[in-house]
Formats: structure tokens, C-alpha cells, sequence
């Protein structure tokens, strides 16, 4: 009999999540049916999206969703070998109990010296984000400017450096100077600290004098509405998430967009990554082979321990992390 440990959501969040919003729970899981594999977590993911689909999709009292890497301890299903590892999307659970389906292997070609980490993050999820907003929502060309903001995250720091590879100018803005010393140091050609500039309006306007052909948007809000006056003219914008949104009690007023949008002749597209599922398998193999070129360079938050899952993701969401922030059990 295998215990597992689960982290359920005791109190919709209001506001910014409390440590006391969570609740750990040991739940005995049984023996294994025909067609069924038993896995544990070996890396869970923490991410922004946590928060607003807690909201709409979740009640208290469900296990906190969300994805790990788990490895097959026992398999009574003849397509999944025990010991091998998989991507899965079983919440924030120590051990589950699988029928296979919505399992994914990690691709044959993952090299022992890779984190299998990374299926959660550079080669993971956001890593699509960043794949499939940039070439298919912003429809990036070579030569162009590129803004992305939270851009030393796991989706941002992906954005840049797919950008940089694209032949593009690539600006970021993070919420500290180490996160802007790292961004240059995975070659951006300009950044700067969001927090600590004295006006949002001439940093980007110092950042690219001649404004943006494409803004990554991750955050929303202030800077959103302040930068979609430097687009340039037929500029794209994909909307990719709203961070600086999530955990308002009121919503925030504005951004008023008709205006530039109008003028400028923009686009502005929302997008949900899992619109790409079917090509799930190319944008995983891409930028796989970037990591092992060495163009796409990643770093990953690590916090230890199954007991430290609301403070990891609280952390995220307060900024704390650099590059992925990821669980490892
Ligand atoms: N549309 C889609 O399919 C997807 C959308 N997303 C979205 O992409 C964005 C980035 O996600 P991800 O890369 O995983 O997360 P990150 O790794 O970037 O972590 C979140 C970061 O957001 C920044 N942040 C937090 N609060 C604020 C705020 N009030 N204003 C500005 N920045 C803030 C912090 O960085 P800093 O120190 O710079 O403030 C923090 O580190 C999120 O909005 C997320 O919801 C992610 C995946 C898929
Ligand atoms: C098998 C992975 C399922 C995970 C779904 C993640 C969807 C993220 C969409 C994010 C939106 C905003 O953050």
C-alpha cells in the first residue's frame, strides 16, 4: 500500500495566496488495476496560471492542479515500462495512479546530462509558450524589435533568447538588477528593472528609440498600457498572461487600447499555448536542440521538498524566481 501526500486548496485565494490557503493531505492509494501504472513525482511545476484557473475551474477542497515529472514505479499497462519518465498533468501529488492517458514519455532523444526538469520549463510548457507565441501570434521576422516583459521567467527568458536566435533586437524588463544582469548575460541586447526606473515611458523609449515592431506581453496592467504607445506602426502584440492582474481583489481600470490600436494599426492576439498541442512534438524538439547547441541557456528555481509547494508557488508569484521555478521532491 503506497501512501501519497497531496496538497488540496482549503480557501479560494483572496487576494495573494496565504500558506494557510493549502491544506496537506495523506491519501492511500490502492493496488494497481489491468491498465493502470502507478508513478511518483519526481519534479512539479509551479506557475502563474495556477492562480486565475483555481478561481474558475477549481473548489475548495481539490487537489491543486498542476504537472510534474513522475517516473513509473509499477506498470500493469503494456505501453509504459516502470522506470521510465513522463510528463504528467496529476496535480500536486507526491504519488498518483494512472490509466496512461495524457501521459507523454520524455522524447527518446533527452540526454542523460539534461535536467528532466526542463520538460516542465525551457522544454516544457512555457518553452511552447514562448515558441508558439513568438513565431505563430507575433509572427516575429528577422530584423525586427521584439519587448517582452517578466522576460527572466520561464516563458520570458525563452521569448528573448528565441528571439536573439531569429535575428532580432530583443528588449526585456524584470523586477530586479539580478534578473537584469542575467538578461544580458543570455544576450538581450537591452533591459532594464521595472521596479526601480523613474519613468516606464523613457525607458523603453531609451531601449528602442524607434519603438517595437512585437510585444510579448506577460504581465498586463500599467506597463501593458504604457508600452502599447511605443508599438510601431502595424505592430503585434500577443497576449500571453497578465500576472500583474491575478491576485487584484478590484480589477484594475483600463488599459484603454482603441486609440493606438487604432492609429497604429495594430494586432493584438490572446493566445492559450495548448492551442498547439498537435504540435506539441516540433516545438519540443526545437528548442531541445537548442538547449543542446547551447543557444537557448536556462535556469531553474529549485526548491526542495513536497512540503514547500505553496511556498514555491507564492514565491513565483512574488517574484522570487529565476528563470523556471520548479519542486523537485
Ligand atoms: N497563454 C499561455 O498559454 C501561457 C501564459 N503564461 C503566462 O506567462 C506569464 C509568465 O509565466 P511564467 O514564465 O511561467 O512565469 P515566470 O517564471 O515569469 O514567473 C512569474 C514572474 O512574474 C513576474 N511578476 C509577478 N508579479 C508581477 C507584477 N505585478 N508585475 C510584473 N511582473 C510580475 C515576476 O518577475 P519580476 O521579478 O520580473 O517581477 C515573477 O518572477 C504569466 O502571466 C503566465 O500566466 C504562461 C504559460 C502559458
Ligand atoms: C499537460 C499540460 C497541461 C497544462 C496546461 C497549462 C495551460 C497553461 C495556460 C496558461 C495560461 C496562463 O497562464
Amino acid at each position: 500500500m503506497v501512501t501519497a501526500k497531496v496538497w488540496v486548496l482549503k480557501k479560494h485565494f483572496q487576494g495573494f495566496p496565504k500558506p494557510s490557503d493549502f491544506d496537506l493531505k495523506k491519501i492511500e492509494l490502492p493496488s494497481l488495476q489491468d491498465g493502470e501504472l502507478l508513478l511518483e513525482s519526481v519534479f512539479l511545476s509551479v506557475d502563474p496560471y495556477m492562480r486565475p484557473y483555481s478561481q474558475r475551474d477549481m473548489k475548495e477542497g481539490d487537489v491543486m492542479i498542476g504537472t510534474q515529472v513522475a517516473r513509473i514505479v509499477e506498470s500493469k499497462n503494456p505501453a509504459f515500462a516502470a522506470g521510465a519518465f513522463v510528463v504528467a498533468n496529476s496535480g500536486w501529488r507526491s504519488h498518483f495512479i494512472s490509466d496512461g492517458k495524457g501521459l507523454h514519455l520524455l522524447p527518446s532523444s533527452w540526454p542523460e546530462s539534461l535536467p528532466k526538469s526542463l520538460a516542465l520549463g525551457t522544454v516544457g510548457m512555457p518553452g511552447l509558450t514562448a515558441y508558439f507565441g513568438l513565431f505563430e501570434v507575433c509572427k516575429m521576422k528577422p530584423g525586427e524589435t521584439v519587448l517582452v516583459n517578466a522576460a527572466a521567467g520561464a516563458v520570458g527568458s525563452v521569448v528573448g533568447q528565441l528571439a536573439k536566435i531569429g535575428g532580432c533586437k530583443v528588449v526585456g524588463c524584470a523586477g530586479s538588477d539580478d534578473k537584469v544582469a542575467y538578461l544580458k548575460k543570455i544576450g538581450f541586447d537591452e533591459a532594464f528593472n521595472y521596479k526601480t526606473v523613474t519613468s516606464l515611458d523613457e525607458a523603453l523609449s531609451k531601449a528602442s528609440p524607434d519603438g517595437y515592431d512585437c510585444f510579448f506581453d506577460n504581465v498586463g496592467g500599467e506597463f501593458s498600457s504604457i508600452a502599447i504607445n511605443h508599438m510601431k506602426k502595424h505592430g503585434r502584440i500577443a497576449v500571453c498572461g497578465a500576472i500583474s492582474q491575478y491576485n487584484d481583489s478590484v480589477p484594475q481600470k483600463g488599459p484603454y487600447v482603441q486609440i493606438p490600436m487604432i492609429f497604429k494599426e495594430l494586432r493584438m492576439e490572446g493566445f492559450i499555448v495548448t492551442s498547439w498541442n498537435n504540435r506539441r512534438e516540433e516545438g519540443q524538439k526545437a528548442l531541445l536542440k537548442w538547449v543542446l547547441e547551447g543557444k537557448v541557456k536556462f535556469h531553474e528555481q529549485v526548491t526542495e521538498g513536497f512540503e514547500n509547494m505553496p511556498a514555491a508557488f507564492i514565491g513565483m508569484l512574488r517574484g522570487e524566481n529565476l528563470g523556471k521555478a520548479i519542486v523537485k521532491v
